[in-house]
């Protein structure tokens, strides 16, 4: 049985394909399995973000299920940095270009795309649905059932932050701040209070905070549920570009690329609108770093160690590395 390790702009996961093994995990062993191997201390080359695994579709057009299973063992209805590198997978196994994949909620439209450099392979992907209503996110007790670009005094006594929430369809809140670096402290604060019982996001929220560097240009940094801090969150980036949209404008136009800064690198997202229903896009690298090839006993009895695994390193991290380099 073989693994990946992969990332999206540096957001890592361990692929797990289900449909490979002689007995898929039950529900416990994967929720087991993805604590202790993401786990910094506990897991392989590091840990993870997650562990994105892949069943059978169960709807008839897509070519596979993608499931997106936090660190600590919550699942997120979607993540955009994990669903590139899951198409990329998929277009390996399956010799295809252009193919829809299921996630908890849609079926997704992914699509390879040109190099983003030599040995840095890109992936598109489409993120939806979109919803703005309180009871969707969730969240309550805000004064409103939608929050887009306003100060929140809940959240900044200062009110000098704008803030939109937005789910995509995992829930974000976003809010656009003058300086990022000097933002890391509340940005911190909100993301663990908001992750712990709070009376506004009973399912915890993942909280973005953006600083605009110009017209179609964002720097993003992220605090994610079930997570923590991440160097790079893709639906994150995409809901915050479409707050961009809706704050500003003036610099950032329906249906043209904008360029995403993270911590981890860089991506490519578009808003566009068809008949009043907000469409996102986002495109970036799906890099492959390790393969790792373990016996399926050890997944079921969750004991993936580096003794027991064969784990062979690709060039790609490298090619990654010179490429952010020259951003
Ligand atoms: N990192 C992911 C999102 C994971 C979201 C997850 N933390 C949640 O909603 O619970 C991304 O690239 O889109």
């Amino acid at each position: 049985m073989r693994l990946q390790k992969v990332h999206g702009s540096q957001n890592s996961f361990f692929i797990l394909d289900q449909t490979l093994l002689k007995q898929p995990l039950t529900e416990q062993e994967l929720i087991a399995l993805t604590k202790k191997l993401t786990a910094t201390n506990t897991g392989i080359l590091g840990g993870a973000d997650g562990v994105l695994c892949i069943e059978a579709p169960t709807s008839k057009n897509a070519l596979a299920k993608m499931r997106v299973i936090n660190t600590d063992g919550s699942e997120a209805s979607m993540c955009g940095n994990g669903l590139r590198t899951v198409a990329r997978y998929l277009a390996d196994k399956y010799q295809r270009e252009r193919f829809l994949v299921e996630t908890l909620q849609a079926d997704l439209a992914v699509s390879k795309e040109p190099e983003l450099a030599p040995d840095v392979p890109a992936f598109g992907v489409e993120i939806s649905p979109i919803h703005f209503e309180k009871h969707y996110l969730p969240f309550d007790n805000l004064g409103a059932d939608k929050i887009i670009d306003r100060p929140l005094r809940e959240f900044d006594p200062s009110a000098k932050i704008r803030f939109s929430i937005l789910a995509v369809p995992n829930p974000h809140l976003i809010g656009f701040v003058p300086d990022i670096k000097a933002s890391a402290t509340l940005l911190e604060q909100l993301g663990q209070k908001l992750n712990r019982p709070n009376p506004y996001f009973t399912d915890g929220v993942n909280v973005n905070f953006a600083e605009v560097l110009g017209p179609k240009k964002l720097f993003v940094r992220t605090y994610e549920r079930g997570v923590g801090f991440t160097n790079a969150c893709g639906t994150g980036m995409s809901a915050t570009s479409l707050a961009f949209h809706l704050s500003f404008p003036e610099l950032c136009p329906l249906n043209e690329e904008i360029t995403v800064f993270n911590p981890g690198g860089m991506v490519k997202t578009k808003v566009s609108q068809t008949e009043g229903i907000y469409k996102l896009q986002l495109i970036g690298n799906a890099t492959v770093t390790h393969l790792i090839d373990v016996d399926e006993q050890a997944l079921h009895q969750n004991d993936v160690t580096s003794k027991n695994c064969t784990i062979t390193e690709t060039s790609e991290q490298a090619a990654y590395l010179d490429f952010i380099q020259r951003l």
